[in-house]
């Protein structure tokens, strides 16, 4: 039967990138939506973005909803610190199988836990199964209309902390128009806008990044 998109993306990956070069594997990905099939990554120019917040929040616990292929798990887990604890979970065992591969051949699957299951499922579990008591940084890419139930879901479990970072992809385009309007008018969160565009493409998008105040 004929292969998938992930499936490719996977050949293309070791195909053209460097084993154990997390920049090789960032590239080929990129490359592979730009000149063979686009693909829902989080992509270079927002993906530039949240390198930069990864970088300034400097997390020693983060969490990642909506794993993919992992080219934003590799994204992340290249800029993170030794002894960092970052879980990403991902509900379409195809998807994981792809993703624990591509993650693999970047050499960084000691830095990252590839959970399978749904995000409702699992966030209630991420105190009694890995032994988090609060997330630094939350990187939200899965469906759009499951982010507000989600950041609702962290809120309930004691997942925040006064300080915690949410950065949430596509909220213009495909759009979290009820994540938006919350995180947006919460005296719970400070908000902030990263305006850029759709991965691969010029159409209008960009990044919410939200700080929970406590
Ligand atoms: C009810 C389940 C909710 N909880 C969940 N828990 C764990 N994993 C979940 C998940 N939801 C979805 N997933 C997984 O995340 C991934 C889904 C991501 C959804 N992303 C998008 O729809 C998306 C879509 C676009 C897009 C934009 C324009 C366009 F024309 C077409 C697509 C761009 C993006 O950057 C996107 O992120 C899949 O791998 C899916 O299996
Ligand atoms: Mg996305």
């Amino acid at each position: 039967t004929r292969s998938t998109r992930p499936q490719r993306m996977l050949k293309a990956v070791q195909k053209n990138a460097t084993k154990g070069n997390p920049e090789s594997v960032i590239s080929a990905i990129d490359y592979f939506c730009k000149h063979s099939e686009w693909a829902m990554n989080v992509g270079d120019e927002k993906g530039s973005i949240l390198d930069s917040v990864v970088t300034e929040v400097n997390p020693s616990t983060v969490l990642e909803l909506g794993t993919y292929c992992g080219y934003s798990t590799v994204r992340i887990a290249r800029l993170l610190s030794p002894g960092t604890k970052f879980i990403t979970l991902e509900f379409n065992p195809a998807n994981v199988t792809v993703a624990r591969q591509i993650i693999a051949h970047a050499g960084i699957q000691d830095k990252v836990t590839v959970v399978e299951g749904s995000s409702g499922d699992l966030i209630p579990q991420m105190k009694e199964r890995f032994g988090i008591t609060t997330f630094d940084f939350i990187f939200l890419d899965h469906w759009k209309d499951r982010y507000l139930p989600d950041i609702k879901l962290f809120e309930e479990c004691g997942l925040l902390r006064k300080g915690s970072v949410l950065l949430a992809d596509n909220v213009i385009c495909p759009g979290a128009p009820e994540y938006l309007e919350y995180v947006r008018n919460s005296p719970r969160y400070e908000s902030r806008y990263y305006p850029a565009h759709l991965e691969y493409t010029k159409v209008e998008d960009g990044l919410e990044k939200s700080v929970f105040l406590g």
